[in-house]
């Protein structure tokens, strides 16, 4: 990756984005409470307790193969007559002495067989006896009992988030509920007097309300229950009293705009008043005006505030690189480790002195090898690029990007998981 190779130098007062990310995990304490849910229900949830394996898996040894269940001694150049067929569902068979068994992928092995012979490899004469051709190693073709797992053996942990592929591990043991954290409560709301709701009529200087919208959809993604506030007037008193409201509802408040350092801006005064704040400020652009704050008395006994900024794209960056791992640890899981790998970028730009910047790109694929350009316009009140991206390139608060360098590539994908 590319870099002037000094120490990273960013604004005074602005925390590190690596730090700020390290400190929302810290703060994060898990919620207590589970419930139970059926698996068709489950996807998305994290498992409250360890799924143990209700059975051997595979239950019984089975055929990998459509073809012949046979005994490895008794193949000769007379032929197998076919003695049995054993289609999947069948029950566990005994394999009479000197004959083979006709048998389907999944099917149980009959007693007696040591292999499998797919029906490529025979060829069966006028009287239907079955010939084997070439070499056949004993167990050959065989999903023997208990190979993946046995029961009792641990299948998936607790803080599981389950995936399709879980949910299909789970429903193959035969579990058809599960113990689930409950869902993290989140109050949400956005500040600012010039917004209004999508749908409605608009003068201009109004602006629809996007933040709201797209954090819904966000925390709904991470498996969330929303308490949608609506949009709160700014005034000291109207944010008050939204904050008061969502402290008894949530675990957690997530509020978007008024954070900045104007004096239109009284989400910080308002958090400092009823609770503090742990940190507001991190070196990145965009979602610089950050905050981490809680109502009450401490970050560990008061509900916990994430305060992002105004702008949209600071907004959703807020939450992809910093407010996601904060919820992911409340809802029991791990927070997923910031994915970045090296990438080539097809641009040349300064960079923003003082802040990582993360910019919107797109991966060209067209020379075989994956090439960043910038998705469009990287302002971040600019939804358009953000919404092209297929994730981010990031830049060292001390660097330009040079065309033909690598960077650090964040995929967006990871922040859907
Ligand atoms: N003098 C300074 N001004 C600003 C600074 C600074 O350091 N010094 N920081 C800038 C940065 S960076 C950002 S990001 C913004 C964030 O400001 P706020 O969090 O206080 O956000 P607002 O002022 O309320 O709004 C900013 C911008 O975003 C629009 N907005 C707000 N909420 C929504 C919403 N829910 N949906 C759609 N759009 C929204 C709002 O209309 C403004 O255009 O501050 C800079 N200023
Ligand atoms: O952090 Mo602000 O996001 O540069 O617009």
């Amino acid at each position: 990756m590319s870099g002037c190779g000094c120490a990273e130098v960013v604004t005074p007062g602005l925390l590190d984005l690596f730090d700020a990310r390290a400190r929302m995990i810290a703060a994060a304490r898990p919620i207590r409470g589970s419930e139970r849910v059926a698996l068709a229900e489950a996807a998305r949830r994290v498992l409250a307790e360890d799924a143990l394996a209700g059975l051997d898996m595979p239950g019984v040894d089975n055929s990998a193969m459509d073809g012949y269940a046979l005994r490895l001694a008794e193949i000769s150049l007379e032929g197998l007559p076919v003695a049995l067929r054993v289609p999947a569902g069948a029950g566990v068979l005994r394999l009479p002495e000197g004959g083979c068994a006709r048998i389907f992928t999944g099917a149980p092995v009959p007693l007696g067989a040591d292999a499998v012979v797919p029906q490529e490899r025979v060829h069966l004469d006028a009287e239907g006896r079955v010939h084997v051709e070439g070499e056949l190693a004993e167990g050959a073709n065989i999903r023997r009992r208990g190979e993946e797992t046995r029961v009792g053996d641990l299948l998936l942990p607790v803080g599981a988030r389950l995936d399709a592929a879980a949910i299909a591990l789970l429903a193959s043991h035969g579990i058809d509920e599960v113990n689930v954290v409950r869902r993290l409560r989140v109050a949400l709301f956005s500040t600012g007097d010039e917004l209004i709701e999508p749908g409605s009529a608009r003068v201009p200087g109004q602006v629809y309300d996007s933040n709201r919208a797209m954090l819904h959809a966000l925390l709904a993604l991470a498996g969330c229950e929303v308490l949608d506030l609506g949009v709160i007037a700014d005034t000291s008193l109207d944010l008050q009293r939204a904050f008061a409201e969502a402290r008894i509802e949530a675990d957690l408040v997530v509020c978007t705009g008024g954070v900045s350092v104007g004096e239109e801006d009284h989400v910080r005064p308002v958090i400092e008043r009823l609770g503090g704040i742990a940190f507001h400020g991190v070196a990145m652009k965009p979602g610089k005006p950050f905050a981490l704050g809680y109502l009450g008395d401490s970050l560990s006994d008061g509900t916990p505030l994430i305060a992002l900024p105004g702008n949209p794209v600071a907004s959703l960056v807020g939450w992809q690189l910093l407010a996601l791992p904060f919820v992911q640890v409340s809802q029991g899981r791990e927070a997923a480790p910031l994915q970045r790998f090296p990438v080539t970028a097809g641009f040349s730009r300064r960079g923003p002195k003082g802040r990582r910047e993360l910019l919107r790109v797109v991966l060209d694929w067209t020379s075989g090898a994956p090439v960043a350009r910038l998705a469009g316009g990287q302002g971040s009140h600019m939804l358009s690029a953000a919404s092209q991206a297929h994730g981010y390139l990031m830049i060292d608060a001390n660097d330009n990007v040079e065309e033909g360098h690598a960077y650090g590539y964040c995929p967006a994908v990871q922040f859907l998981d």
